[in-house]
């Protein structure tokens, strides 16, 4: 077996390790890095997440717009056909294209620093890579990101049994498609589906949806999408079975009659586990969770007071890409200065769910906030000007202010435009605005952002209500 020694060991190729790398090299630190990938370049966000999601998401909304123009007495004389093949091969062409920027910066970086296969500890600071290579590291990075997390009774349903990898690998789109697990995830997938012709059924377990915490909020977000398609989180599944090529789903119906249905597949989005089980952690004294995941450091990115950094959805904390990038470079930073650990910048929470109408959260939400010490701003986005005027005035906002300090703290909202909303609460949070700081900016008529003021309007008043 080949023997190499180096500064700094990164585990996977992925956002958290690439960013880790860049970070790692850029400090100038260190005399040798090097980058362990065992599975396809390209990342997990431009390969089979975050982009082929949204180019799926993007044909939806094409084929739903088309669908819906009567309203406006614009009418489509004809059919709006989908071709499922033309929608998925738009998706992988496009995708393909946002892999191959990924692998040209892949390609980019000096071979000595990338090494081919799957590494596990066998000692402190000592990696094996599959059976060809020992490393011996100074600072290890763990980035290995996360996989599908599948219940085991699903398995027993074999190849009909889906996870958004295959998805993205159809060639064609299915009749008939049961989603259990309406997180982000298949939330964002079953409604794309629905709306190019699938007929698609959305299982979740105790209300969950879409990590919305906000009771108002998620009720708001639920009578929308329940509108629109088939959907239960807290579904009464009895049984789920493979037959021939199909699978059977007997089920208990939001009407309470029970029902039989078979489908093509079964999307199984259940959530996502930490891949750490074949890192063999105990051979490096790294000591874990019950989810097998290391305690470590959120602003340094250490793991106890060893020379490892974890970064990325590997750690469990915000498994979102732009918190991988940025956990990425500070966990590079720090493996390629150590012993000079020091904390990075880690941003507001931020999460945008690329349904329509879309879900987003910023901040604390009220499971997180002490009761009594906040108020809620609300907007109703049913009479909301500029959402009226373009049919999109669905959903309700809510902001939370802090009664102390009048500072904004947080927000969740169903409703338009709700990426770029949660950006302008975002950075407000992050400059650490007061409610009356944050109504003294413009606000143009008439756009969506009018009704964000609403909501402000509205936590202030509450605000001064609670102070007399
Ligand atoms: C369907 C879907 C849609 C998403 N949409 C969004 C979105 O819209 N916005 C958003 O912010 N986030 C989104 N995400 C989440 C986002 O994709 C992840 O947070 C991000 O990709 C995590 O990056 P990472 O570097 O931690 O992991 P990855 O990119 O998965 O990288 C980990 C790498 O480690 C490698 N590896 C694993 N084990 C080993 C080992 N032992 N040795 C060597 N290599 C190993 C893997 O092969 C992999 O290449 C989505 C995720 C999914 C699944
Ligand atoms: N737009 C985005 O930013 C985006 C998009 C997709 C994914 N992601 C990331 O990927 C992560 C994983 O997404 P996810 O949707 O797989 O997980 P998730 O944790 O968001 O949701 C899983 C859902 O499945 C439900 N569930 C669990 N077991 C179940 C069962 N047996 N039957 C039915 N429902 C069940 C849970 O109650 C929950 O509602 C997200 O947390 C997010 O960070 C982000």
């Amino acid at each position: 077996m080949k023997s190499i020694d180096v500064d700094v060991a990164i585990i996977g190729a992925g956002t958290a390790g690439l960013s880790a790398y860049k970070a790692a090299i850029k400090s100038g630190n260190t005399q040798s890095v090097i980058m362990i990938e065992g599975g396809p370049y390209g990342t997990t966000c431009a390969r089979v997440g975050c982009m082929p999601s949204k180019l799926l998401i993007a044909a939806a909304e094409a084929a739903h717009s088309a669908q819906h123009m009567d309203p406006f007495g614009v009418h489509v004389d004809g059919v709006v056909r989908v071709d499922g093949k033309e929608v998925m091969d738009r998706v992988k062409r496009e995708r393909d294209r946002f892999v191959g920027f990924v692998l040209e910066g892949v390609e980019n970086i000096p071979a000595e620093h990338k090494l081919r296969g799957f590494a596990r500890f066998v000692a402190p600071g000592v990696l094996e890579v599959d059976d060809h290579t020992r490393v011996h590291a100074k600072t290890v990075v763990i980035a290995t990101g996360s996989s599908p997390s599948v219940p085991p009774p699903f398995k027993e349903l074999g190849d009909r049994l889906v996870v958004n990898d295959d998805v993205f690998a159809w060639n064609d789109l299915p009749k008939r498609v049961v989603v259990f697990g309406p997180g982000v995830i298949g939330l964002e997938l079953g409604q794309a589906l629905a709306r190019l012709g699938v007929t698609v059924r959305v299982f979740g377990m105790s209300g969950s949806l879409a990590g919305i915490s906000d009771l108002k909020v998620r009720q708001a977000a639920k009578k929308i999408f329940q509108d629109e398609f088939y959907l239960d989180p807290d579904a009464r599944v009895l049984e789920t079975k493979r037959v021939g090529d199909e699978v059977e789903v007997r089920y208990i119906k939001l009407d309470n009659s029970e029902c039989i249905e078979r489908f093509d597949y079964v999307l199984v989005a259940t959530g996502r586990r930490p891949n750490v089980a074949s890192l063999d952690l105990a051979s490096a004294n790294i000591e874990v969770n019950p989810q097998g995941v290391p305690a470590f450091n959120r602003q340094t990115l250490q793991v106890g007071a060893l020379p490892v950094f974890i970064a990325g959805d590997v750690n469990n904390d915000v498994p979102l890409l732009h918190e991988a990038a940025d956990e990425g470079h500070i966990a590079g930073l720090n493996a390629a200065n150590y012993p000079d650990v020091k904390p990075g910048k880690r941003t507001i929470g931020l999460g945008v769910v690329f349904t329509d109408p879309q879900i987003a959260m910023v901040g604390l939400g009220p499971d997180k906030l002490e009761k009594g010490k906040f108020v809620t701003g609300e907007l109703d986005f049913s009479g909301q000007g500029r959402s009226r005027v373009m049919l999109k005035n669905k959903g309700l906002m809510h902001i939370y202010a802090d009664i102390q300090t009048r500072r904004f703290v947080g927000a969740q909202m169903v409703g338009p435009v709700a990426e770029h909303l949660a950006h302008l609460l975002a950075w407000s949070g992050e400059q650490g605005m007061t409610i009356d700081q944050m109504l003294t900016m413009p606000f143009y008529h008439p756009v969506i952002e009018e009704g964000l003021r609403t909501a402000l309007r509205d936590a202030a008043a509450k605000l001064d209500a609670a102070r007399r």
